[in-house]
């Protein structure tokens, strides 16, 4: 069970997140909605202490998170792996190595440095590695550099890599911001299987309130940094959605869908 207890960040003079308290059950899916600001990127980002909260607790099967110092705050950031909208892959190294580097959390600080250095690995983690590759329909492109493959299939290796770290949350900021329709379906599908199969926790920042809808178990919606909606998605009717941010379901989503760039998210 992961539970955030009154969860609060402010930058300056600025509150990001105020006072959130969720408790999510392990295995389940949440997809996490707002406009743009809300403070979405920032809740994950406390989550994995990428950004330390200002105030609140977050606790994980009792151990308290926010508390973490060290060798186990790292282990914590290995527990709760992350993904990103721009997929953050090493682009000259191929897809089998930058899969690999999701093991690198798993050794002790000087090792993992010396190993990082090397790229050295067991012939068990890659093994590891190309069973995740498999698994997401992606063994032939291995030894490809990570910058020839499509925009799905680079988000496909980067949950590949999240899956190396033997995650229990997998924290997924806009993961579909940059990928047209398809491939954001491919991607969601690979989240929602690491979800079912693996029994990870997901927590995924969403613009397109029908993909939250079509995956998850549960939707949390956000306005200034508050939680404004916490239920199924099925309560999240369009009529809801309304009230809650004063502008049809479709604005919203115009509001904080990112520009199109069609450089990235080409057809996998
Ligand atoms: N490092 C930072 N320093 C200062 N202000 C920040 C920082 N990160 C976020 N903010 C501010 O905190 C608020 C919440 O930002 P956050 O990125 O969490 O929102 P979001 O809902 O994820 O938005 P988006 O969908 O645009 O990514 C915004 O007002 C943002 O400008």
């Amino acid at each position: 069970m992961l539970e955030l207890q009154d969860l609060t960040c402010r930058f300056g003079g600025r509150v990001a997140v105020d006072r959130v308290s969720l408790s999510v059950p392990q295995g389940q899916m949440v997809g996490i909605i707002g406009r743009s600001g809300a403070g979405k990127s920032t809740l994950l980002r406390m989550v994995n202490r990428l950004t330390e909260p200002t105030a609140g607790a977050i606790r994980h099967d009792g151990v308290d998170v926010t508390a973490l110092r060290g060798r186990a705050l790292r282990d914590w950031r290995t527990r709760c792996a992350m993904i990103f909208q721009q997929f953050n892959l090493i682009q000259r190294l191929d897809v089998l190595t930058n899969v690999l580097v999701g093991r690198l959390n798993h050794r002790p600080g000087v090792v993992a440095a010396l190993d990082s250095l090397l790229l050295r690995f067991s012939p068990e983690e890659r093994a590891m590695a190309l069973d995740a590759l498999e698994r997401f329909d992606l063994a032939e492109q291995a030894l490809q550099r990570a910058e020839t493959l499509s925009g799905g299939q680079q988000q496909r290796v980067a949950i590949a890599r999240a899956l190396l770290q033997e995650p229990r949350l997998l924290l997924a900021d806009e993961p579909i911001a940059s990928l047209d329709p398809r491939n954001a379906r491919v991607v969601m599908e690979a989240l929602r299987d690491v979800n079912r199969r693996d029994g990870l926790t997901v927590l995924v920042n969403l613009h397109h309130l029908d993909t939250a809808r079509r995956y998850c178990d549960r939707i949390v919606a956000m306005a200034a940094g508050r939680v404004v909606f916490d239920g199924m998605p099925a309560a999240l009717t369009a009529r809801e959605v309304e009230a809650i941010y004063g502008v049809p379901e479709e604005a919203l989503e115009a509001e904080t869908a990112p520009p199109a760039d069609p450089a990235v998210g080409a057809v996998a």
